[in-house]
């Protein structure tokens, strides 16, 4: 597995990015801890005056109204934290809904050409860190920020009983930040390695599920159980060095611990016996050191959160900060039906592998249907695929109607392009939807005619629902002739200017096969790219283009 080095101060910036979108949340919890915070300082204080009058042997109604302070005090502190709580429900509402909404509309939007490598199903199973996010979210916006404002407060208020307590506290908060600087980086960073690995298991998982025939059916090998044990071991070592850290931190912590309140007791003991300060400010002073000592164990136990939390939004960025396809300004013209079409030179490879077209040079005017043939690998689809203007990475010139495809705004060359492409598929929903894709503008009419036509209407009568027919992910348990079908109405409907068509016809009779070329021709008026081996369907077309096995275009 490919390592990457994981930047603290980059990865916290991030982190505190997302928090800071719930800006105003985020402040009103801030508030809210620092309130918190004051009204349980008020306790040692009001414990402090009630011993100081117990000491005197004045038993007054001043004790009863401390007393009473003390209580309310409480009982604000619980207000507030309630509230706090409210806050943080609405931060985790808004968190799911944002991470929902922005990787839903990013999918469609991302470059294809840059998660050439990736199976993009695997990439959003990262979606799942939105949830282990909202579960950190209370400790990182509550506990974390209420424990540092604690420490500060109290170290301030022990700064009022004697000088010697300020230099105690700077000692203090140096030891935690040491601690936390020493160990930090090598945490995230194992933190990080963990949830690779655990994204590695699930995708493996989830690989032998979408591939259950071939596992149930093997002759008794256990390469699945093999490989998930390599990937399992490769977790719990990342995972036991992760834990390793953690404890670490923790012995940090428990000398620490050791250190202070030896130092607490001494000094105390020592300002007490030279009657620097009475029994009341030092059983206060006692009390204002332990909650500091509480909130800064709180701080260093709760670390293992902000690093499950940072990674959490590393992993997001999988998808919220993966490159999005470059949009031109150019508008295809309304009045026209087709568009014309030029490849000049074009030369193309998939990243870095050899080149898949070499010096492609045709060109087609607008409202001609034009084959594309050539053996299987020759780079059929591939011509189609640049000009759906998802790869950019060409040499040479692919022209739309003389401007280059990258002009066009994307947005506007998708809505008048119908596209079959063989890595196209079913998705789950309604056949409505999937051969509509939720354009209102498709009637019932037009549906129809089409699926006459593909002969799909055969399918649509004997579904007992219809056109409501629920579809199962990638069209399983659909026969492969309705799939196929499916796909090409889906690409026909609506009105387009050009059309892109691999393999459109291979799985159709011939009586439907020429219903649809010559609803092409007549009808559909678009100029039409069809990359196909069909021997017999040159004879309807304007143009034969034959590309060579290395990628070239044969004369
Ligand atoms: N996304 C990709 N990444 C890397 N290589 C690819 C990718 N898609 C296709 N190729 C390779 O590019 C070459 C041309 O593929 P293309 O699909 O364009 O050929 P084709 O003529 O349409 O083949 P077929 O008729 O089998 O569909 C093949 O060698 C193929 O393996």
């Amino acid at each position: 597995m490919a390592e990457k080095t994981v930047s603290l101060v980059k990865s916290v910036l991030r982190l505190n990015r997302i928090l800071l979108l719930e800006k105003r949340d985020f402040a009103a919890a801030c508030v809210f801890a620092l309130l918190a915070g004051l009204v349980q300082l008020s306790l040692p204080l009001g414990i402090q005056s009630i011993i100081s009058f117990v000491l005197a042997g004045t038993i007054s109604t001043s004790i009863v109204v401390l007393i009473a302070m003390v209580v309310f005090g409480v009982f604000i502190n619980g207000l507030l934290q309630v509230r706090q709580l409210q806050i943080i429900e609405k931060v985790k509402q808004k968190l799911f809904v944002r991470y929902s909404l922005e990787y839903s509309d990013r999918i469609p939007k991302l470059n294809i050409e840059n998660l050439d490598h990736e199976y993009l199903p695997e990439v959003v199973n990262r979606y799942f860190d939105s949830v282990s996010l909202q579960k950190g979210i209370d400790k990182l916006m509550i506990e974390l920020p209420a424990s540092v404002i604690q420490v500060i407060l109290g170290v301030v208020l022990l700064s009022f009983y004697h000088p010697l307590f300020i230099a105690f506290g700077i000692v203090l908060i140096g030891i935690v930040l040491t601690i936390i600087r020493l160990t930090s980086t090598k945490g995230l960073q194992t933190a990080y390695k963990a949830s690779d690995y655990k994204y590695a298991v699930a995708a493996w998982v989830q690989e032998i599920a979408r591939t259950i025939k071939s596992f149930k059916y093997t002759k008794g090998t256990s390469l699945h159980m093999n490989k998930t044990d390599a990937l399992v071991s490769d977790y719990l070592s990342s995972r036991t060095s992760y834990f390793g850290i953690l404890l670490t931190q923790f012995w940090s912590l428990i000398s620490f611990k050791i250190i202070i309140t030896a130092a607490m007791l001494i000094i105390g003991a020592y300002l007490l016996v030279d009657q620097q300060i009475n029994v009341g400010q030092f059983i206060a002073a006692d009390i204002v050191i332990i909650a500091i000592i509480a909130s800064i164990e709180k701080l260093i136990v709760n670390l293992d959160t902000v690093y499950d939390a940072i990674v959490s939004v590393e992993k997001l960025s999988a998808i919220t900060n993966a490159e999005t396809e470059q949009s031109g300004s150019l508008q295809l013209p309304v009045e026209q039906e087709g568009v014309s079409v030029e490849f000049k030179q074009v030369g193309f490879a998939y990243g870095n592998n050899k080149p898949v077209l070499k010096d492609i040079n045709f060109s087609i005017k607008a409202g001609q249907m034009v084959q594309i043939k050539g053996v299987s690998g020759s780079g059929k689809s591939t011509v189609l695929r640049l000009l759906t203007g998802a790869f950019k990475n060409y040499t040479g010139h692919v022209l739309l109607n003389s401007a280059p495809v990258a002009n066009y705004d994307v947005a506007n060359l998708r809505r008048n392009t119908g596209i079959l492409l063989g890595s196209q598929d079913i998705f789950q929903g309604t056949l409505w939807e999937n051969l509509t894709m939720g354009n209102d503008a498709i009637t019932m009419q037009q549906v129809n005619e089409l699926c006459e036509r593909t002969g799909l209407i055969n399918f649509v009568k004997s579904s007992g629902k219809g056109y409501d027919t629920q579809l199962l992910p990638v069209g399983n348990k659909l026969s492969e002739n309705v799939r196929r079908n499916i796909l090409l109405v889906r690409a026909l409907l609506a009105e387009h200017k050009l059309l892109l068509l691999e393999e459109p016809f291979a799985h159709l009779p011939n009586e439907n096969k020429a219903k649809m070329i010559a609803y092409i021709r007549k009808e559909a008026a678009s100029t039409t790219l069809i990359a196909s081996q069909d021997e017999t369907l040159s004879q309807y077309c304007d143009q034969l283009i034959q590309l060579s096995p290395e990628g070239e275009v044969l004369s």
